[in-house]
């Protein structure tokens, strides 16, 4: 799980490391323990998932790249959220007695540096909600405080920064985006230089022989190729607003989002609106006539389609308008196709049909009370499938089992996974789990993710037998 030590990086651990690390208190990197996973619970880890899981933001970035004044202004940005910062600086170890006689010759910018197995203690404590007290470390003295510590509590967003927090995978794995904070070296060491000297007690040339001996090397070893792990990259560093704005809008969203839509990045719960409310407080109501049922599902299908073909592919196409003025649109993905699961899901072939003209509509039947609770009876399909895009239609997404032998089927007749979307008015969180854990490529798009399955899998609150409902023989 861990990342090992390149050898290339072995030269830039300084002598005395390696002549005292029997002594200090800096693990040796084949120490058995950093080849177990150390923190099963990752928030992408769906098996140990917490509703509840704060959204994880790690940012790195070479030093003096200005990491901690981007994450200054995501917290500012994001006033109405509780928002956490976690500096991977509070977890540096504390100097031995011998290695502060030799403080210049330590190498501060080596992964060795940092006690990763608390780090990641802390962060668990703090996705499961748990409040943490960190260290707090004096660059000073390059010791931590041995009588205060930091508390933070419970948040909705954590920010984990450091210089090194994408190197190790474990901690990796923790964060739902990663930022790399991109700033040219030279600017860097300016600033490092003027910061050592004001804020670090440092003097220049400490500062430089420093920069020279363990802080490029370590870039170059460590950081720099870490890089590849971002999610988003951010020249500049705090010059930035443009990127810093788009940052945060885009955790603005995640926030309002389905927690399921965090860990799943391939579904997609339609905008809610007060109209969609509306008609899902109809369409859920026990009492609403077969007539109105019928109208309001149709609207709200409508609807997951066509957000549902927003997701296929498209090709630019230029167009002559009766102005005489060219308009630069998209032309549709041609290769598409349906397949309704029955007997719900040929409550959505209309709403299909009406969007796209004379579309191909395959079926598939599968019980669900057969020997193993799923059984493929029947199936009927277009035969060029595998080269079309395929809209799979079921209303509603329960336990998963009859999604995933549909999808299954699919996959065998030779249909790329990532060319699947499967379309559900209403889908319970043990579905999405079953089907996305299978088919992570797939994507769902729904209208409203409900609470969970009762113990008859039923979803809750749901709507009842909706093939019933829809075709008219529920009585
Ligand atoms: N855009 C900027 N322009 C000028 N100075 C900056 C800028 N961003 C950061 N700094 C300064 O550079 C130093 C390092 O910035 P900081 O955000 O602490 O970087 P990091 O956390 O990556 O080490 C600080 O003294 C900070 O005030
Ligand atoms: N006692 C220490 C501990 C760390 N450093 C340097 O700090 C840098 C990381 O902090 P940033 O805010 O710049 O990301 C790192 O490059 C270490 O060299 C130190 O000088 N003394
Ligand atoms: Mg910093």
């Amino acid at each position: 799980m861990n990342e090992s030590m390149d050898a290339s990086s072995l030269p830039h651990f300084d002598s005395l490391i390696h002549s005292s690390s029997s002594s200090s208190s800096i693990s040796s990197p084949s120490s058995p323990h950093l080849l177990q996973p150390r923190f099963p619970s990752s928030p992408l880890n769906s098996s140990t998932l917490n509703p509840n899981q704060p959204f994880v933001i790690g940012v790195s970035g070479g030093t003096a790249s200005g990491k901690t004044t981007v994450c200054d202004m995501i917290i500012q940005q994001l006033h109405d959220h509780r928002v956490v910062l976690v500096n991977q600086d509070s977890f540096y170890r504390g100097l031995t007695p011998e290695e502060l006689e030799h403080a210049h010759e330590y190498n501060f910018d080596h992964p060795d540096a940092f006690d990763t197995e608390q780090l990641l203690e802390c962060m668990g404590k703090l996705i499961s909600g748990q409040s943490v007290q960190l260290p707090i470390y004096d660059f000073k003295k390059h010791q931590r405080s041995t009588d205060s510590f930091r508390q933070v509590n419970a948040s909705d967003v954590i920010i984990l920064e450091g210089i090194l927090v994408f190197h190790d995978q474990d901690v990796r794995d923790l964060m739902n985006m990663k930022i790399f904070v991109d700033t040219d070296a030279d600017v860097r060491l300016a600033r490092r230089i003027r910061r050592d000297t004001v804020e670090r007690g440092r003097d220049i040339n400490s500062v430089l022989e420093q920069y020279a001996k363990f802080v490029k090397p370590a870039f170059d070893d460590f950081i720099l190729p870490s890089k590849k792990y971002a999610d988003v990259i951010i020249p500049r560093g705090g010059d930035n607003h443009v990127a810093v704005d788009l940052i945060v809008q885009h955790i603005h969203t995640k926030l309002g989002q389905h927690d399921l839509c965090k860990i799943y990045p391939n579904v997609y719960v339609i905008q809610s609106t007060f109209q969609i409310r509306g008609m899902h407080t109809l369409i859920r109501d026990q009492d609403l006539s077969k007539h109105d049922f019928v109208f309001y599902s149709d609207r709200l299908i409508r609807l997951v389609v066509e957000h549902g073909l927003g997701h296929l592919p498209f090709t630019e196409k230029q167009v002559v308008t009766p102005t005489g003025s060219v308009y630069t649109g998209v032309d549709f993905c041609k290769k598409l196709c349906g397949v309704s699961i029955i007997r719900s899901g040929e409550s959505m072939e209309n709403a299909l049909r009406a969007c796209c003209k004379s579309i191909k509509i395959g079926k598939i039947l599968i019980h669900r009370d057969g020997d193993n609770g799923k059984q493929l009876i029947y199936e009927k399909l277009p035969k060029d499938i595998s080269e079309r895009h395929v809209l799979l239609l079921d209303p509603v997404l329960a336990t998963g089992n009859s999604a995933n032998q549909a999808i299954e089927l699919l996959v065998q007749k030779g249909v790329p996974e990532s060319h699947i979307i499967f379309l559900n008015l209403i889908s319970a969180p043990e579905g999405i789990h079953c089907v996305c854990k299978k088919f992570p490529s797939l994507k769902i798009v729904t209208s409203e993710i409900d609470h969970a399955l009762n113990e008859e899998f039923r979803v809750i609150p749901g709507l009842g037998e909706f093939g019933d409902r829809y075709f008219g023989t529920d009585d």
